[in-house]
Parts: structure tokens; C-alpha cells; sequence
């Protein structure tokens, strides 16, 4: 497992109490140690309890790696390179990997599973992702919950989809795995944009419209990345937007809600001490979309008020005239 924060935690818990043994490389060396002393991760559900003899954390990426059949990337996309680099190319070679991340690799705009594919020169039927509708503060709750495994490798994600299920999981396996990826991405700029909207005021009316605007955008920008077809309605896709755009748990709608009540990107970013992949995402989607200009209203409203500095009131203003 990759990363210290709130997902690595919960899919921590839910693997090793399944009776997986995950090694858990987090970046921060007191984290560790409070982990090792007291079985709970001080900063990011720290409710949870762990079972030490299933859970091993270490600051040493490379042993990590090295020790385990699976890799689970659970890092915000803003660090993964940082993190991966680490390692040498052929470090993933025999094992599988799964992304649990819902963003792009900033600056080189490309989903996180075709960025680890490059850099460790596999084949994308050794990779997957973890999908669908599930906070990790609901699994800390254990609140039933749904994950869909999205790879081209049936077996890999019907793999997955074992060592995930328990009393309160279920997971199952899907074949898009770039379609789900971008839709996942995409979700969060919706929900962040949902969140700019209901900081300056505006309500559920129009939210209702907002989503269901987006189902469209998200619908025409995926399309024109590759047109197979899919289902949007489906829970990782039409699922996981709505738990994004409504949930109290939000991370993007809680960092849109901010700008919307005038924080600047910053003191938002510096309030939350999570991170809100839309931010990011909004940047990597828009550039993609130079390209293909496909009709995007509510990502270049996003854009605008995060990038281009104009005034979230103005943005969701003009905004308004385009949605039906
Ligand atoms: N939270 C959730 O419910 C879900 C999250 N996801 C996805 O999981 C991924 C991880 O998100 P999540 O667990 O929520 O993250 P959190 O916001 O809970 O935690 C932030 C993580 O980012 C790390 N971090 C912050 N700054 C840096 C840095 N400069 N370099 C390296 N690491 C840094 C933190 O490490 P440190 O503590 O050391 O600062 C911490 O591990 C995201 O892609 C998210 O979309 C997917 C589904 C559900
Ligand atoms: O992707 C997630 C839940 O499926 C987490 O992102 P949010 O916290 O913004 O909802």
C-alpha cells in the first residue's frame, strides 16, 4: 500500500482484516512509529484500529515493493511520480497494481495507470483501478459500500474484487478501465464546482441541474477519448459523482464551498490539510480539451475561477446560461 492518507488507511484496513498482509510505506517516519505504537494512523482515521501482525508500515518504499504480489497506489496523483521514481524500472515487473487514485499526473496530463504502464514498461493487463461510490470515512464506520475493479484483465479484477469483499463490501469487476478512470477524475471538478456554487448561495434546484449537466459533459469529453460504449448510470461513474457532489465527506465540494466564500486557493488548501484532487484535475482535463474542444462548461467555469483568477460569482453567473 502506498500512502499514509485516508483511502490507504481504509483500504488498509479492509484488506488486512480480510487477511491480506499489506506493507504500508507512508512518507512520514513519526507516522510510523505512532502507527507501530499505538495501531492507529494519528492523522487520517485514526479511529481505526489495525492488527499489527497483518499491517507493516515502513518509510522504506523499495522493501515494500519488494515484499508484496500486489501494488496498490493510494498517494494524491500530485505525488505519484515523486513517489514512484524511486524505484527502478523493472521493480513492478510479476506483480499487479491497482490505482486507487481519482486524479492525473499533473504537467504530463495522463491517467495514472498509463503513467506507471510507461514508466515500468507493462502491459496494461497487469493493471486496475479501485472505483465507484466509497468515503473512506464511511468504511472507518464500516457503512455498506460498493467498489467497482475496473481493468482489462478479467481475472486480475475478479482477483481484486476477493481480497476487497467483506460484511460490509462489495466490489465488482469491470472492463473500462480508461473510461472509469476519467469519470473519475472528471467527478471531482464537477463536485468542486458544486461546491463553488453552493459557497456563494446558490441551492439544491440548482445542484439538481449542475449534475445532471455534468452526466452530459462527462458523457461527450469521454466519448471523444474513446468512444466505446458505456453505461453512465452505473455506480462508478453516475455513483461515485453523486457521493462526490453530495457527501458531507467531500473533499472537492468541501474545497469549492470555500472558494465560493472567498478563501483563496491556498488558505483553502491550508484549512483542509487534505487533499482536493479537483484542483488539480481541473488543469490536466481543460489542457486534454484543447485539444479534442469538446464542449465543457462546467470544467472551463472551474478553470477560470482556479487558473484564470476570475471571480467565482462572474464564473458561475455565465455559467448559469449555459446549463438546461
Ligand atoms: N478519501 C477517500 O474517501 C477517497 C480517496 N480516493 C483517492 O485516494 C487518493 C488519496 O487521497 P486521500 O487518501 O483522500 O488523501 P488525504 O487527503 O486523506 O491525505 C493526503 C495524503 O497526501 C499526502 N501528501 C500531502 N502532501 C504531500 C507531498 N507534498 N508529498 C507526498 N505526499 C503528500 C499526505 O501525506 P502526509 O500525511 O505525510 O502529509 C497524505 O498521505 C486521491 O487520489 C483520492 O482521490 C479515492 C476514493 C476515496
Ligand atoms: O473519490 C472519492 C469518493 O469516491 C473521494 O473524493 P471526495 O472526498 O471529494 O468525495
Amino acid at each position: 500500500m502506498l500512502g499514509g492518507g485516508s483511502w490507504a488507511t481504509a483500504l488498509t484496513k479492509i484488506l488486512s482484516e480480510n487477511g491480506s498482509c499489506v506493507h504500508w510505506w507512508m512518507r512520514g517516519k513519526d507516522d510510523v512509529q505512532h502507527l507501530l505504537r499505538t495501531r492507529h494512523n494519528p492523522r487520517y482515521l485514526s479511529s481505526v484500529a489495525l492488527d499489527l501482525d497483518r499491517v507493516l508500515p515502513t518509510t522504506d518504499l523499495k522493501e515494500a515493493v519488494a515484499a508484496a504480489d500486489w501494488l496498490v497506489l493510494a498517494v494524491p496523483a500530485a505525488f505519484v511520480q515523486s513517489a514512484l521514481d524511486k524505484l527502478d524500472r523493472d521493480a513492478l515487473k510479476g506483480k499487479r497494481i491497482i490505482s486507487a487514485i481519482k486524479g492525473m499526473i499533473p504537467g504530463k496530463n495522463v491517467l495514472v495507470t498509463d503513467y506507471v504502464a510507461e514508466r515500468f514498461r507493462l502491459p496494461h493487463t497487469r493493471l486496475g483501478v479501485v472505483a465507484g461510490p466509497c468515503h473512506a470515512e464511511e468504511v472507518a464506520l464500516e457503512k455498506q459500500s460498493y467498489l467497482t475493479i475496473g481493468s482489462p484483465d478479467a481475472e486480475l479484477a475478479e482477483d481484486f474484487c476477493r481480497l476487497l469483499r467483506n460484511r460490509y463490501v462489495k466490489a465488482n469487476p469491470a472492463a473500462d478501465l480508461d473510461g472509469i478512470e476519467y469519470c473519475a477524475v472528471m467527478k471531482n471538478i464537477i463536485a468542486l464546482t458544486g461546491g463553488i456554487a453552493h459557497g456563494l448561495g446558490y441551492g439544491d434546484n440548482f445542484q439538481a441541474v449542475l449534475v445532471s449537466n455534468a452526466v452530459q459533459e462527462m458523457r461527450r469529453f469521454a466519448h471523444a477519448l474513446n468512444p466505446e460504449p458505456r453505461d453512465l448510470s452505473g455506480s462508478a461513474y453516475l455513483g461515485d459523482l453523486l457521493v462526490t457532489a453530495y457527501s458531507q465527506f467531500s473533499r472537492n465540494r468541501t474545497f469549492g464551498s470555500m472558494v465560493g466564500r472567498g478563501y483563496s486557493v491556498k488558505s483553502a488548501q491550508m484549512e483542509m490539510n487534505m487533499i482536493a484532487e479537483g484542483y488539480y484535475a481541473v488543469k490536466s482535463i481543460h489542457e486534454i480539451n484543447r485539444k479534442l474542444q469538446v464542449s465543457m462548461p462546467i470544467t472551463t467555469a472551474a478553470y477560470n475561477i482556479l487558473y484564470e483568477k476570475i471571480s467565482p460569482a462572474t464564473e458561475i453567473d455565465l455559467l448559469k446560461e449555459k446549463l438546461k
